[in-house]
């Protein structure tokens, strides 16, 4: 029997590469000799069961039982139609989407809203909900969109909205609070670009009165041009905050008033904020992209500040992301007022255009020589590769350089110019293979990336599903590779729980490997508060700015402050503190329950 084949339906393993690793998987010569009996397989996986299944799981992987039926996560429904058995708490049924779609006019009855939301994969949460529109000529039409935005649309040469537009839209423009999840790649920006330049209406002159938050400086600028993009023929004022912004506002304080929009990564503006160059007190919307990341420990400090800075008491919350932790769910409820929550397709999902894999590379040295094999046979650029730190992207830039390919590499110890560069090169084809740390994982738009690899295992679900998505974006299809060696063993089901949910062939032994355990989870939290504190001794090292602590870490980690501006600021805003109000509500609970 080979075991090879038994261990790797689903995922590749190279057997000549793995000669070593051959004879852990396979039957010693004295079990060759005697006869392949269920005992002596049974024997060898539980030697190599390195993943600790169960008995049963192993017999299901040798077919032993033969009699008992194998577990699928096809089910029979109650028409008889097969369908998939989700890790979601948001099982869904699906329609067939090349159905003739009623179009927004059509949608007079909840049955019909019903069943577009049912075939478009929407699922929404919160009370009074409006409808969704089906076609962007709907904006003009019935929702009295300036020509400028329509036009903008046209030229953009999107032909209908996605889901996510479809239904975030109508929301913001009355002027709900939103939480919207949806793929990566699903056009998340434009969904809210549009509903805040239709209800900003014109400049105005009065000063900042939306503000987009982006965890990196990179995503923050790639707003910025699609705002640029949908805001031609408005004489709007957009600013990306930067050093140079910043000190040209500060400067010149009558400047600031000229502007409308304002897009930063948190640091920036609180540092802004704190020096009383930037007043968010007439911000009417409040943006946060890569919601989940920005409210968790790290940035969550200068997200609250940043929110107890937006006094306005019209202010509308929006935070979207591909994905939403619960515990981050929570949070977000206690500081949205009576929110709407639009839930794209699965929760927490991968988007489904992506063919996922995992490959077993035996040891660490395992990687590069994949790598390499991959660079071989051939492939098609641009290529993006995930490493867990600088050093590590660093060590593998210095490999691959000397192998003929146009390779390079990003992460936020390189300046700010050749970043920007770099990032115009991949767009433009003459960056092959990227490797990358965490500050490319999360909402770079680079539409042909063809591959993902993940050349060090991802640290968290989040990340596995950020950093795959920067392929297979906006409907394109994308191939992700996930590296994997014995010491990621125990986080291996979480990236099969991805794969599975978003309809990836995994083999039926990875389905039986158990959730990482608690302990396991602690472990990796540890390894991530070192990485984290490395990440601030580089930044003081360096002085730097916040991009390392929040690219590569993917915590943004604020850096130290002088403790009485530290005072001063935040009594100021005490009392609107999103951290305030959650441990006021918690305080009340408490009292309510005494
Ligand atoms: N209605 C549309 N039709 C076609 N393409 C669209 C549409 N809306 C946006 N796009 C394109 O889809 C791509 C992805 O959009 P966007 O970057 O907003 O995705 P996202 O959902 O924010 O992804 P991520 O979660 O990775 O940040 C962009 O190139 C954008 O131009």
């Amino acid at each position: 029997m080979d075991l090879f084949k038994v261990l790797g339906s689903g995922a590749r393993f190279n057997k000549k590469r793995f000669t070593d690793d051959i004879s852990l998987f396979e039957p010693s010569n004295k079990l060759r000799k005697t006869n392949d009996t269920s005992d002596t397989q049974m024997d060898i996986m539980q030697e190599i069961n390195f993943f600790h299944n169960s008995k049963s799981a192993i017999d299901e992987t040798l077919g032993v039982i033969k009699d008992k039926k194998i577990t699928k996560d096809v089910e029979k429904d109650q028409e008889g139609e097969e369908s998939i058995n989700c890790y979601n708490d948001e099982n869904e049924d699906e329609d067939d989407p090349a159905e003739e779609e009623p179009l927004v006019k059509d949608l007079n009855s909840m049955d019909d809203v019903k069943s577009f939301r049912k075939r478009h994969r929407i699922h929404i949460y919160g009370t009074d909900i409006p409808n969704p529109f089906s076609s962007f000529d709907d904006l003009g039409s019935k929702y009295n969109f300036q020509p400028y935005i329509c036009k903008n649309l046209k030229n953009s040469a999107y032909e209908k909205p996605t889901p996510i537009q479809m239904q975030a839209i109508p929301i913001m423009i009355h002027g709900r609070d939103l939480m919207a999840m949806a793929p990566t790649g699903s056009g998340k920006t434009l969904a809210y670009i549009i509903p805040m330049l239709h209800d900003l209406k014109g400049p105005e002159k009065i000063g900042y009165r939306a503000l987009i938050i982006s965890p990196t400086r990179e995503l923050a600028q790639q707003i910025y041009r699609e705002f640029k993009k949908m805001a031609v023929g408005k004489k709007f004022k957009v600013c990306m905050l930067t050093k140079a912004t910043a000190a040209t506002q500060a400067q010149t304080p009558h400047l600031r008033e000229k502007f409308d929009i304002l897009i930063s990564t948190p640091l920036r503006l609180v540092h802004a904020i704190q020096q009383d160059i930037i007043e968010l007190k007439n911000v009417r919307h409040l943006i946060l992209d890569e919601a989940d990341k920005l409210l968790e420990l790290g940035f969550l400090e200068q997200t609250d500040e940043i929110f107890a800075a937006c006094s306005n008491v019209k202010l509308q919350k929006a935070l979207f992301s591909a994905t939403f932790p619960s515990s981050v769910e929570t949070l977000a409820n206690d500081f949205m007022k009576d929110p709407i929550r639009v839930v794209i397709g699965l929760k927490n999902a991968a988007t489904e255009t992506i063919k996922q894999k995992l490959l077993y590379v035996g040891q660490e040295e395992g990687k590069l020589i994949a790598v390499r094999q991959l660079i071989q046979e051939g492939f098609k650029p641009p290529v993006l590769i995930f490493v867990q730190s600088i050093e590590r992207a660093k060590e593998l830039f210095h490999e691959l350089i000397y192998d003929g390919i146009n390779v390079d590499v990003i992460h936020s110890e390189r300046t700010k110019a050749q970043r920007d560069s770099i990032i115009l090169n991949l767009k433009q084809g003459k960056i092959w293979v990227l490797i990358a740390t965490e500050l490319m994982a999360r909402g770079m738009d680079f539409k042909g990336v063809n591959l993902v690899i993940n050349y060090d295992f991802p640290q968290s679900v989040q990340s596995y599903i950020h950093r795959i998505g920067r392929t297979g974006r906006a409907g394109r299809s994308g191939e992700a590779v996930t590296y994997y060696t014995k010491d990621d063993a125990p986080y291996l089901k979480s990236v099969v729980n991805v794969m599975k949910e978003s309809g990836c062939e995994v083999p039926d032994w990875m389905l039986q490997l158990k959730n990482p355990s608690r302990e396991s989870k602690k472990r990796l939290q540890i390894i991530e508060a070192s990485k984290k504190r490395k990440a601030r001794k580089l930044a003081i090292a360096s002085d730097k700015n916040e991009d390392i602590n929040k690219g590569d870490t993917i915590y943004g980690d604020k850096k130290e402050k002088k403790d009485k501006s530290k005072g001063d600021n935040n009594s100021k805003y005490e009392s609107k503190s999103l951290l305030s109000n959650k441990k006021t509500k918690q305080n009340n609970r408490k009292k309510k329950i005494n």
